[in-house]
């Protein structure tokens, strides 16, 4: 008994010797050649975790750095992960960044969740081919055919708003729970259809991630039988088998459904190219990649109640266009040059998803200043660079317009709410079209007044973006006699 337990106290330390000795190697090799990039000191047992956490989250000391040390700057995440974080398009562009790839472990702590079949969990070639297989499936299922539906579920979103009036003239909704919840709904019509429904499944999805999260960022592993523990299973347990009886279920109704199916998951079942295991990681990569942006609804929506001159304009330009009908094809979403244009500078302004992070294939010397090592991680923080001066005229101001003067002029990279290069979002048109089409509907049925004032919010950050503390709070009056 002795003998094991000396055994097992030699194994873990000579474990953890070899877990430091690595770490400090690394840390050594990469300080030295990431010398000249500036940046705040960090701890050799911690890297800079702690004051990202002290700065209240990644975004907020993001946002230091750059303010304090310039467009380049370095930090540790651990000891031996050295990030550079850079806020100018024009040097990404000399890194070759639209062909680089996200690091390998850019959510590392969601495998097993995802399993390791999915989009997100493939690099380079193997991306490249599941990426061509979601365009194939995308263009197979043009957007035409799921605005109908849509349409039914966002006109029945604000009917639910105006029965909550209690006789007043105008509903008080919270449109950052409603839009989660909206954005959800549509989510899961774009990906299961009318076949099968899960009440559940999208915020228990979310929370599964958040507590993914939490226990990613709190250092301390999780012990079994203790509360986190059996949280995670409790989320891990629902979401998996929620979305295991949702296929099941299209499965069982092959051929009756899937011939005119319109959903995702139709379409992909149909691909033969995909095994069965692929269509689960596959779903999950739809659930997981649309987590979080229902900001967009959000943002937006509180963006047309703040400036009620832009709001006039969208609905003036939906009357010229719509009329008095709804709209039933791209282009009629296509051709709302200036409700685009909101959409854009929303999601300039408001910052859906805040970072994105990529590798780098080689080393590179920049405007014979900075080196910046091969292997290391590049942080793009996009809603910093959204407001980069250098880029934006008063990047401070909430002004459409700029959409439909500026875009010859700026750098492809000053403006990435969708990512850019090999692995930018795949539903950036989905996206587009959807958020048109809420303005559209939602300007046309009422006046929208703002309650929560945008310079009032507290921001908290959330997983991926940041969200109001307290809620989004907007009236909704409506334009006619409901
Ligand atoms: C306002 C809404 C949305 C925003 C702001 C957004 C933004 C993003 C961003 C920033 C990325 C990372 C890109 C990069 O690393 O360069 C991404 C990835 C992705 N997005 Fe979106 N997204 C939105 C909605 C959607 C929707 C609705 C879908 C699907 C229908 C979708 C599908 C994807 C996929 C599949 C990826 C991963 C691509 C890959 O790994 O190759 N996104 N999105």
């Amino acid at each position: 008994m002795l003998e094991l337990l000396t055994f097992i106290s030699n194994s873990i330390f000579v474990a953890l010797l070899t877990i430091v000795i690595h770490k400090v190697y690394v840390f050594l090799k990469w300080r030295k050649s990431a010398d000249s990039i500036p940046g705040p000191p960090a701890s050799l047992l911690t890297g800079n975790i702690l004051d990202i956490g002290r700065a209240g989250g990644l975004a907020p000391y993001l946002q230091y750095l750059h303010k304090t040390y310039g467009p380049v700057v370095k930090y540790w995440s651990t000891p031996n992960e050295l990030h550079v974080t850079i806020n100018e398009p024009n040097i990404l562009e000399q890194l070759d960044i639209m062909t680089t790839e996200r690091p390998f472990n850019f959510i590392e702590f969601l495998r097993g969740f995802f399993g390791d079949k999915g989009l997100i969990y493939l690099y380079d070639e193997p991306a490249k081919a599941r990426r061509l297989t979601w365009h194939k499936t995308f263009a197979k299922r043009p957007y035409e055919k799921i605005i109908p539906r849509f349409i039914e579920i966002i006109n029945k979103r604000g009917t639910d708003w105006l029965s909550k009036r209690n006789g007043e003239k105008s509903a008080k909704i919270n449109v950052q729970a409603e839009a989660r919840s909206l954005w959800n709904k549509l989510n899961e019509y774009n990906v299961f259809g009318d076949a099968s429904t899960s009440d559940n499944l999208s915020v228990k999805f979310e929370e599964t991630i958040e507590l993914l999260l939490q226990i990613r960022f709190s250092f301390a592993p999780v012990l079994p039988y203790t509360e986190i523990w059996r949280k995670r299973k409790e989320l891990l347990d629902y979401v998996r088998h929620e979305v295991q009886r949702l296929i099941k279920e299209q499965l069982d109704r092959r051929g009756e459904f899937l011939a005119n199916g319109n959903d995702f998951l139709s379409l992909l079942l149909n691909d033969e190219e995909l095994t069965e295991e692929s269509f689960f990681d596959e779903v999950l990569t739809l659930l997981f990649v649309v987590t979080d942006n229902f900001m967009g609804v959000a943002n937006l929506l509180h963006q047309l109640a703040e400036h009620k001159d832009v709001q006039e304009r969208v609905r003036k330009e939906v009357q010229n266009v719509w009329g008095d009908k709804f709209p039933t094809t791209v282009d009629d979403l296509s051709c709302l040059t200036y409700t685009r244009a909101v959409v854009k500078e929303v999601l300039r302004f408001c910052g859906t998803s805040n970072i994105t992070l990529r590798k780098l294939q080689r080393e590179y010397f920049i405007q014979n200043k900075y080196h910046i090592p091969k292997d290391a991680l590049i942080m793009v923080p996009l809603s910093i660079i959204h407001r980069n001066p250098n880029h934006w005229n008063e990047p401070d101001k909430f002004n459409p317009d700029r959409f439909l003067e500026e875009s010859r002029e700026r750098s492809r990279m000053a403006f990435v709410p969708f990512g850019f290069g090999a692995r930018s979002c795949l539903g950036q048109r989905y996206a587009m079209n959807t958020l048109t089409l809420i303005a559209g509907l939602m300007v046309k049925r009422f006046d929208i007044e703002s309650i929560t004032r945008y310079d009032d919010v507290v921001w908290k950050e959330s997983i991926f973006s940041i969200h109001a503390s307290d809620g989004i709070w907007l009236n909704f009056i409506p334009r006619m006699v409901e």
